[in-house]
């Protein structure tokens, strides 16, 4: 006698509002959730014939099934020290776990070469979620079917990678919970925490050393004030921004655009940190900006945003002067100048998507106009708000088995 469980998880997408890149070096940045989610389907499945993990990425064009015994044998080993290592993720040796996440991919029956990069990281990453958090447990003993479908484009700077690896490590942890009885179907803040902590080692898998804002805000979705090495602020406050999300359709990668800044910055380290410092102002200052937005009246307001628009600006000059911009993105900001909106590249830049900031008085005619013009440029835009849910479990079913 034993249980199957099916368990869907989703988590959303993010934007950086400020601190894209200096972010990197210890400014303070913004981050929001998206209402496009990532959604994934976790099914346990009895098999007679070996145990399985069948992989289907629709988003990256990968199904797959892997030989989760070929899995266990090169990735699992029984915890000695009695630290289980699904609650100790920044125990994990990185690099090395990742070399043998290498061999056993190389080892087992599919044929790497077929891959591409983007399908072999999916794939990287996966395995290592499911070996870190169950290798040191007996709780895999069935096939795994792992579905993730997603509202994300893969490759523009919206999350797609951490909203990926926050769902998988996210209905991986609540599995092992359920097989170890525990039956809350609920996230609480401490599952968040393991939560994020392994989709940044996914993150590294992804991104070489990427800061954690995107993570952070994949898990924990609203509003979130970040500073690299810092726990994440959850602002008090709650507001509701508008903005349409603008993508350029040119594919780039958060990998390439961060070494870019990297290498700009060994040559021209004092003027790059200046840039920065300038990052880092105009994040605190957006910050304050929103707190107070959250909580005046009409008039107030309106000032208020006419501030806010011009550190949405002036973030995309300096942006640009790392450059990091896209002839695109560029002229995106010059539609969106033209009807007096302010706009900013978001993420790593190189292309991916820009955001127009709609304060609430715009007249519906010109962000409609803005919105027209867009498309006829054809980009893709999406009236969009900012907030809504970090990860969270969808549904739970259970099935009982002789
Ligand atoms: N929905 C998905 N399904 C499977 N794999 C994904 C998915 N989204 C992202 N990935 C994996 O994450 C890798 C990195 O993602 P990508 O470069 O697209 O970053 P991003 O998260 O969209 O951008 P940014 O980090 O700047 O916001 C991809 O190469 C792919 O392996
Ligand atoms: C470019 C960057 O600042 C934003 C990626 O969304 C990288 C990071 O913070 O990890």
């Amino acid at each position: 006698m034993g249980s199957l469980f099916e368990i869907k998880v989703s988590a959303p997408g993010k934007v950086i509002l400020h601190g894209e890149h200096s972010v990197m070096y210890g400014k303070f940045a913004i981050a929001g959730s998206l209402g496009l989610r990532s959604d994934i389907v976790l099914k346990e499945v009895q098999s007679s014939v070996g145990s399985f993990v069948n992989v289907n990425l629709p988003s990256v064009n990968l199904k797959h099934s892997l030989s989760l015994d070929h899995i266990q044998s090169y990735l699992f080993k029984i915890s000695t020290n009695g630290q289980l290592l699904w609650k100790n993720p920044q125990t994990v040796d990185h690099e090395s776990h990742l070399i043998k996440v290498d061999k056993c991919l190389q080892s087992i029956n599919i044929n790497i070469n077929d891959l591409n990069s983007v399908q072999y990281n999916s794939l990287r990453g996966m395995l290592y979620l499911i070996s870190g958090i169950f290798g040191d447990t007996k709780f895999l003993n069935n096939s795994l079917d792992v579905s993730i479908n997603s509202g994300l484009t893969v490759g523009a700077g919206t999350g797609s990678s951490a909203s990926y690896a926050v769902c998988l490590a996210g209905a991986l942890i609540q599995l092992l919970k359920l097989k170890s009885g525990k039956t809350d179907e609920e996230f609480e803040m401490e599952d968040k925490i393991l939560i994020s902590a392994w989709a940044y080692n996914c993150e590294k898998i992804m991104h070489g050393s990427p800061s954690g804002i995107d993570n952070s805000t994949c898990t924990l979705g609203s509003l979130v004030g970040f500073r690299k090495g810092e726990e994440p602020i959850i602002p008090s406050f709650q507001i509701n921004l508008r903005i349409l999300l603008v993508d350029t359709k040119v594919s780039r990668e958060t990998k390439i655009l961060a070494a870019k800044t990297m290498s700009l910055r060994q040559h021209n380290q004092n003027a790059v940190d200046c840039i920065m410092d300038a990052c880092d102002h105009i994040a605190t200052t957006a910050f304050k900006i929103m707190e107070k937005l959250s909580a005046c009246n009409a008039e107030d307001s309106e000032a208020h945003y006419k501030h806010l628009s011009e550190l949405w600006n002036m973030n995309h000059c300096l942006l640009a002067s790392l450059g990091v911009s896209h002839p695109s993105l560029e002229d995106i900001k010059a539609s969106a100048t033209k009807y007096g909106l302010a706009c900013k590249l978001t993420g790593a830049g190189g292309g991916g998507y820009a955001i127009v900031l709609i304060p609430p008085t715009t007249e519906q005619t010109i962000v409609e106009s803005l919105n027209n013009e867009l498309k006829i440029k054809e980009y893709k835009v999406s009236d969009t708000q900012l907030g809504g849910p970090g990860v969270r479990i969808d549904h739970i079913d259970v099935t009982n088995i002789i």
